[in-house]
């Protein structure tokens, strides 16, 4: 399922008449980009910015005021656009000029975000070498798809199925499906299933090998290769819909809920208790999961389970309902902090 595949075509090699050479912007169709044999569906543009325009990025990221930086235990951020909120976007209306470029770029894409939801919200994440970003999903809160943009390192993002409850849990490592290998100046855009369904997260190491499961491996780096990470800034450009229904029935059905069953612990729509025991969570989350639809990914192994191993730190919500962008989350991992409840 998962042997090495061809090369992707590249921005930088897109073919020009000498008409578009007078032509600042190329259009490209996000759909030519599809990485095939990856979880349905991931678009990788590499090169999609030039070498100038990431230095110019990284220096207006490095140049942010200063109370714009949030620290985490293991890297610092920035939210540009406003504050996530649990129904929609509470806009400060900042988004700067730089950053805005960025999203008229990814708008010129065919087939990339809808006219109707134009990215609104920009998180940026700085990770040195070692930093890393725990599995998990991104929401309900956006319109499902997230399109972002590496500057200054490469660095390997891995894909892993839910944890289904309805079964003793898998390790992570069993969940593992396998990773894209994002270069410097690229654009990897994340919709559908491989949204919506698997987990993303980046292994805190220093160095990255190329392996049999990295999905499109470009033909230059054979299997062992070492690619050391430097400093990675990566720029997560998303909309959050100011309508969002799916939001705004959640939080309906929340308010009947809440008044005609207050006590009623196992309503897919309550939130977590910050008392409930972990026990009792867990019998909620079971019932929660008994109506949850099987999700048809590609698996990395055949089903061997196990106990997830202790001291592994990731999301094992529903990820149709409830992730690190959907406040409800239990995780104590402060690298989460920035988009629980504010
Ligand atoms: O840095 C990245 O590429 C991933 C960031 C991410 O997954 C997130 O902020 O939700
Ligand atoms: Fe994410």
């Amino acid at each position: 399922m998962f042997e090495p595949t061809t090369e992707l075509p590249d921005a930088s090699n897109a073919e020009l008449s000498s008409e578009e050479l007078n032509v600042p912007r190329i259009v490209l169709n996000a759909d030519d980009f599809i990485v095939k044999n990856a979880p349905p569906t991931i678009r990788y543009i590499p090169n999609f910015i030039d070498a100038e325009m990431e230095e110019y990025l990284l220096f207006q990221v490095e140049n942010a005021p200063k109370p714009k930086w949030e620290f985490l235990k293991n890297r610092r951020l920035q939210n540009w656009g406003g504050i996530v909120g649990k129904k929609s976007l509470i806009s400060d209306n900042s988004m700067p000029q730089w950053l805005n470029m960025m999203i008229d770029k990814i708008m010129d894409l065919e087939n990339g975000f809808p006219e109707s939801n134009r990215p609104n919200h920009v998180l940026i994440n700085e990770y040195l070498p070692g930093q890393g970003i725990m599995a998990h999903t991104d929401g309900p809160a956006f319109f499902p798809m997230v399109s972002t943009i590496s500057l200054g390192s490469h660095t390997f993002l891995d894909f892993y199925e839910p944890i289904a409850v309805d079964e003793e849990a898998k390790t992570k490592s069993d969940r593992y499906i396998g990773s894209m290998l994002l270069q410097p100046r690229s654009l990897i855009l994340i919709k559908d299933e491989a949204y919506k369904i698997c987990l993303h997260g980046i292994e805190e190491r220093e160095t990255d090998i190329i392996h049999e499961k990295i999905f499109s491996r470009p033909s230059n780096l054979s299997i062992g290769t070492q690619l050391k990470r430097s400093t990675r800034v990566s720029l997560t450009i998303r909309n959050v819909p100011n309508d969002n229904l799916y939001l705004f029935v959640a939080g309906l059905k929340k308010k009947t809920t809440a008044k005609t069953a207050k006590t009623d612990a196992t309503t897919k729509d309550d939130e977590e208790d910050p008392d409930d025991s972990d026990e009792e969570k867990k019998g909620n989350k079971k019932k929660k999961n008994e109506t949850k639809r099987k999700a048809k990914i590609p698996t990395a192994k055949n089903g061997k389970k196990g106990k997830a191993k202790k001291g592994e730190t990731e999301i094992t919500e529903d990820p149709d309902l409830r992730s690190r962008d959907d406040y409800g989350v239990t995780t104590k991992d402060e690298s989460m902090r920035h988009l629980t409840k504010k």
